[in-house]
């Protein structure tokens, strides 16, 4: 399968493609430009979610997601509203164009599997499936085959996925990558020692590797850091499988549960009296070391129903902030309202403008010999 390893030198094609056009914006007199990062890293994370779930099938992929995001607009706009129970049966315009769009997406990705499940012998004859999509087709007629016969995935079952995949590794990823870079442009001198460090490790130019990623310490501490202050998952959910004390409480079988991921990691009982403050040295010794609970710090659930994105997410996320660091200062935009606001995840309510000056243009010819 494409490991996230594998992907590393795609998503960084895309990180300094957006980077170079960030700097033919740049306004000529002053070499600096007002960039909301809020929707620039959608195109990286989608990006990188697109090669991950259709790989070889990257363009048809690709064109499937578009449709996605035009739904996810409708259903975050829908997510604003007042909740009328019913409401989303009614046929209004807007259900109306959800429902269509929601059937041209099946419809794209029925034709798309049917066209993979033909080439899938030749796949297996040549290794396996490169991608999550050739996964899941092998999965679908491997079944039978095993020992322990287990029951294939429908092609209904592949459609869901895909379209989880999307909605779970595209937003998230871009919203912890927002609020890295806009915690960064407050604290120059978080940005100053990330940047030295990178530059150190990775050099001034080239994209990352993963060997070079694994040594940014720094940048590990800092997403750390904002996962525990802006988790974009503010919660998750669980249901009691039997009856059972909690803390005290008698909670029935089949009760749902909240588990407050944000609340859990702003707890100064947990995290010390700073625990509203952007600190990511408290994150030296390790993650299970950096509160008073070895759990405490959970922006990616835990257990058996934990984030399965996890890696591909935080090394997305270290190399995209590694290229920037590499190119770029940033401050905040003037522009800037700091509300971090939940809709569905947790997003700066007012956007992230944000101003980025090229390193190579604030470098005397010097630095260049
Ligand atoms: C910073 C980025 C991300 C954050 C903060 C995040 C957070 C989470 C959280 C909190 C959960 C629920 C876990 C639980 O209830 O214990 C979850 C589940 C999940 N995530 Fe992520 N996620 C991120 C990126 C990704 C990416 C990139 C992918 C896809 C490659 C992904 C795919 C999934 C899936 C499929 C589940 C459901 C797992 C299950 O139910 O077994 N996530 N994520």
């Amino acid at each position: 399968m494409a490991t996230p390893q594998m992907l590393l030198p795609f998503i960084g094609k895309t990180v300094v493609d957006m980077a170079e056009k960030w700097v033919t914006m740049a306004d000529p007199a002053s070499g600096e430009v007002e960039i909301d990062v809020s929707e620039w890293f959608q195109i990286v994370t989608e990006d990188a979610i697109t090669r991950t779930a259709f790989g070889r099938s990257y363009e048809d992929g690709k064109a499937v997601f578009k449709l996605q995001t035009q739904l996810m607009a409708f259903a975050s706009e829908a997510f604003r509203k007042v909740f009328i129970p019913g409401y989303r049966f009614l046929p209004t315009k807007k259900n109306t164009s959800s429902w269509k769009l929601d059937k041209e997406i099946r419809k794209n990705l029925v034709t798309l599997i049917g066209r993979r499940q033909e080439a899938t012998d030749d796949e297996r004859l040549q290794g396996c499936a490169k991608d999550l999509l050739g996964l899941m087709i092998n999965a679908s007629s491997n079944g039978g085959r095993r020992r322990q016969p287990v029951s294939p995935i429908s092609v209904n079952d592949i459609v869901e996925e895909c379209k989880t995949f999307f909605f779970a590794g595209k937003q998230t990823t871009s919203n912890l990558l927002t609020w890295t870079t806009v915690v960064l442009a407050m604290h120059p001198e978080w940005q100053e020692r990330a940047r030295q460090e990178v530059l150190e490790v990775c050099g001034a130019h080239d994209i990352p590797c993963r060997e070079q990623l694994a040594k940014l310490k720094t940048v590990s501490m800092i997403l750390n850091e904002t996962l525990r202050l802006y988790p974009p998952a503010v919660a998750t959910v669980r249901r009691a499988k039997s009856n059972v004390v909690l803390g005290g409480y008698h909670i029935p079988r089949d009760t749902e549960l909240l588990i407050p991921i944000m609340a859990v990691h702003h707890d100064a009982r947990l995290w010390g009296p700073d625990a509203t403050q952007f600190n990511p040295a408290r994150f030296a010794d390790g993650v299970a070391r950096a509160a008073k609970h070895p759990t405490a710090f959970i922006p990616f659930g835990l257990g058996a129903r934990m984030c399965i994105g996890q890696n591909l997410a935080l090394l997305e996320a270290k190399l995209t902030v590694a290229i920037i660091l590499q190119r770029f200062e940033f401050r905040l935009s003037p522009k800037y309202v700091h509300a971090p606001t939940v809709l569905m995840l947790l997003h700066p309510q007012y956007g992230a403008p944000v101003i980025f000056r090229s390193r190579s243009s604030s470098q005397t010819p010097d630095h260049h010999l």
